[in-house]
């Protein structure tokens, strides 16, 4: 049967499906099955493996879906695949013609699709939305939703909320405007259009909706609203408690901050956003006035606790800048924030409303003020701007309460230059080195909890941590690492409960359901994204990985 809003809605109770990214719309990857537990795990076993193939695709970023006894998987290089959930076999495949100039800034990658009615919906790194029938992989629409040739790329996974299919966009390195998008998911129409830069006009129905959502020069300098990034590219989450789409927004362009004195809205911040019309209702900016490409996209989770006897309807998100932020969800109000990441350098905590006490030494300096005006003071940034943590999502357990945040400690040098926009060319205006902190590790898994700060417990790894978490109500967090392995963890105390090598570095997201009273578990292999590309020493460090694109399914024996 087609899927429908309220299966959507209702994704993180029903364990048969995995229908959306993240496993329910407010993405807290947590699935209440506990066949699999902390005592048995030791036993899984994989079921079938199942080869993206391919000499172009690269990090497999994907996090697979399940529904009517198929699997939906979207491969690096804007690839589909239909897999038979019971044996892995193929059912269709689908594969996007892309054009040589297409211009994602961090390795070909995919990180997902979505499910609405009888169609399955991703896009591809050219920008182009695909509706595919699921049955067939016939496409049914497309759309068109930035221009490659002026930088616009895409690598989110959609989601769907009231029927609507909600879509970010990429391409904060190339001087973009950031947006985020509505379309009829049945049709592909167009709803509205939402600009995540201050002054650019919002659009609802085809017309102006008159919602600028503020002034073009109030935040920012000159004509650099323009060209402002702010680029929507990880895709959100929906509370339905509060019927808002939460959308984090990337980098200001270019990175010199220098050139854009101001805040720069909404660069670098968590927007809500109402589904009907686009209107932003809050904003939450965690870097004002970004100058170490620090974004502000990474997901924000809508969770509840309790605080002396009353509910709080919370919302948490751990950001690229190192500090971890509890909010309000209702207002966007700051409750809390505290650093996830040992020795941050650009700022020394946060105010009470949430925004960052600056460094004198922490901001790279102006390239004017240098003798030729070619390059400013150099700065040793922690985190680097790959992040305290990246895309990659954390999971929450309603039975544990905590947090398990994919970290890594790491900083850079960082440098600025003078640089002019030029349509379709990198708009940086910076240089940066990578470099670990600590001699043993840079991937730290960390158990934070929301209500004190505190971390309960840490795994540390090598390499930095690139993939995905998932939580269980079997007392179980699985990650995997670039090493390769498929890791699981006792959710309370950290015991490392399982490992099995997939044999390519994992920076996929897992997944859990069941089929007949087994639990199963399904994760992407295949070694990518941003780290080998920009890592610098550290991408050395990890430069032996070989690459690989297989998705493992996992489970019990039968008993
Ligand atoms: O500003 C942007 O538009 C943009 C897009 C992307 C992307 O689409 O993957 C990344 C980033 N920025 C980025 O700053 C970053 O660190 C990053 C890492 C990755 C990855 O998949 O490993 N993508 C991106
Ligand atoms: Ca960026």
């Amino acid at each position: 049967a087609g899927v429908t809003d309220k299966d959507i809605l209702n994704d993180a109770k029903t364990t048969g499906d995995v229908l959306s990214y993240g496993m329910g719309p407010r993405g807290q990857r947590f699935s209440p099955l506990d066949t699999l537990n902390t005592k048995n795990v030791k036993k899984m076993h994989p079921v079938w493996a199942f080869s993206l193939g391919g000499e172009k695709q690269r990090g497999q970023e994907s996090q697979p879906l399940v529904h009517d006894g198929v699997m939906f998987v979207t491969g690096s290089y804007s690839r589909i695949y239909a897999i038979d959930v019971k044996t892995g076999d193929e059912l269709w495949q689908y594969e996007a013609r892309l054009p040589d100039g297409i211009m994602p800034c961090c390795d070909v990658i995919n990180r997902g699709a979505a499910l609405y009615d009888d169609l399955v919906i991703f896009g591809t790194l050219d920008a182009i939305l695909v509706a595919l029938d699921q049955k067939t992989g016939k496409v049914k629409w497309r759309k068109k939703m930035g221009d490659y040739k002026a930088g616009y790329s895409f690598t989110a996974a959609p989601m769907i909320v009231k029927g609507k299919v909600i879509t970010g966009i990429s391409g904060g390195e190339f001087g973009i405007v950031g947006k985020v998008e509505a379309r009829d998911a049945k049709t592909g129409e167009l709803v509205w259009t939402r600009p995540t830069v201050e002054g650019h006009m919002g659009y609802l129905n085809g017309k102006e909706n008159g919602i600028t959502g503020g002034e073009a020069n109030k935040t920012w300098t000159g004509d650099l609203w323009k060209t402002g990034g702010a680029a929507t590219w990880l895709g959100g989450t929906y509370d339905p408690d509060q019927d808002l789409i939460f959308m984090g927004t990337g980098n200001p362009a270019p990175w010199n901050s220098h050139l854009r004195p101001g805040d720069n809205l909404y660069s670098s911040s968590r927007l809500a956003i109402d589904p009907d019309t686009g209107e932003i209702k809050w904003h939450f900016q965690t870097t004002p006035h970004d100058g170490w490409d620090f974004d502000g996209v990474n997901e924000l989770i809508a969770f509840d606790y309790k605080s002396k006897g009353k509910t709080v309807k919370a919302a948490a998100t751990a950001d690229r800048n190192g500090y971890f932020y509890v909010l309000n969800r209702e207002n966007g109000d700051f409750i809390r924030g505290f650093p996830f990441v040992s020795g941050i350098t650009w700022a020394s905590g946060l105010n009470d409303d949430g925004t960052p006490i600056y460094t004198e030494t922490g901001r790279p300096g102006d390239p004017s003020e240098s003798e030729n005006g070619e390059k400013g003071k150099t700065v040793f940034s922690v985190p680097s701007f790959l992040g305290g943590k990246n895309w990659m999502p954390m999971a929450y357990s309603e039975d544990t309460g905590l947090f398990y945040v994919p970290s890594n400690e790491w900083g850079m040098d960082i440098w600025n230059e003078p640089v002019s926009y030029k349509k379709g060319a990198a708009y940086l205006g910076s240089g940066f080195t990578i470099k670990s902190v600590f001699e043993d590790h840079i991937g730290s898994l960390k158990a934070v909890d929301p209500k004190t700060g505190e971390t309960v417990w840490e795994y540390k790894n090598g390499a930095p941590l690139w993939g995905g978490v998932l939580a269980t109500a079997g007392n179980l967090v699985f990650t995997g690492t670039p090493e390769g392995y498929l890791m699981g963890f006792d959710a309370k105390t950290g015991e490392i409960v399982y490992k099995f090598n997939t044999g390519s570095g994992i920076v996929g997201s897992p997944i859990t359901w069941e089929m007949d009273g087994e639990q199963y578990l399904s994760v992407l292999s295949g070694w990518g994204g941003a780290v080998p590309l920009w890592g610098g020493e550290v991408a050395k460090r990890v430069k032996d990985i070989n690459q690989g694109g297989t998705v493992w399914t996992f489970k019990l024996p039968r008993s």
